[in-house]
């Protein structure tokens, strides 16, 4: 299941997330917001990262204008590994050797085009399990 949320930076990318999720069929949950209002994106990484800690296999995406509020945010969160990504190759990369479970995105950095196939490369990788990415992994956790 995938776990996304945004303040009012985030929310119109959010929308077109969703979108595609819907026509591709796939499940998600939208912690919000809801519209453009302004509201403090701390409360939706705090949702969100919640929701992936008490799910297996979860994985979250948050936006806020630029990600990094919210990036800072969801990586004090104990467990949470959030990689702010504004291209294809980290998001791959942050699967592959950070074992990443939180995508961040910059609603007013990326456009909807370029953010879906990077929203796409990070929830269809896998981590690798490469015996040093893991020990290195285990040292973040510890
Ligand atoms: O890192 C923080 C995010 O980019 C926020 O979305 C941003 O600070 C919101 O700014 P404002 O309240 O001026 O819309």
């Amino acid at each position: 299941m995938i776990a996304i949320g945004c303040d009012h930076g985030g929310y119109a990318l959010k929308q077109e997330i969703i979108k595609d999720f819907d026509e591709k069929g796939i499940s998600y949950i939208d912690f919000g917001t809801h519209d453009e209002a302004s509201v403090d994106y701390p409360d939706y990484a705090k949702q969100v990262c919640h929701y992936v800690l008490e799910h297996e296999k979860a994985q979250g995406i948050l936006i806020c204008g630029t990600g990094i509020g919210i990036s800072i945010a969801a990586n004090r969160h104990v467990g949470i590994r959030a990689a702010l990504c504004h291209d294809c190759f980290s998001a791959e990369a942050t699967k592959l050797h950070n074992d990443a479970n939180v995508l961040c995105l910059g609603g007013r950095v990326v456009g909807p085009g370029l953010a879906l196939k990077i929203v796409d490369t990070f929830i269809h990788t896998d981590f690798s399990n490469e015996e040093r990415h893991r020990r290195r992994v285990e040292k973040i956790e510890d």
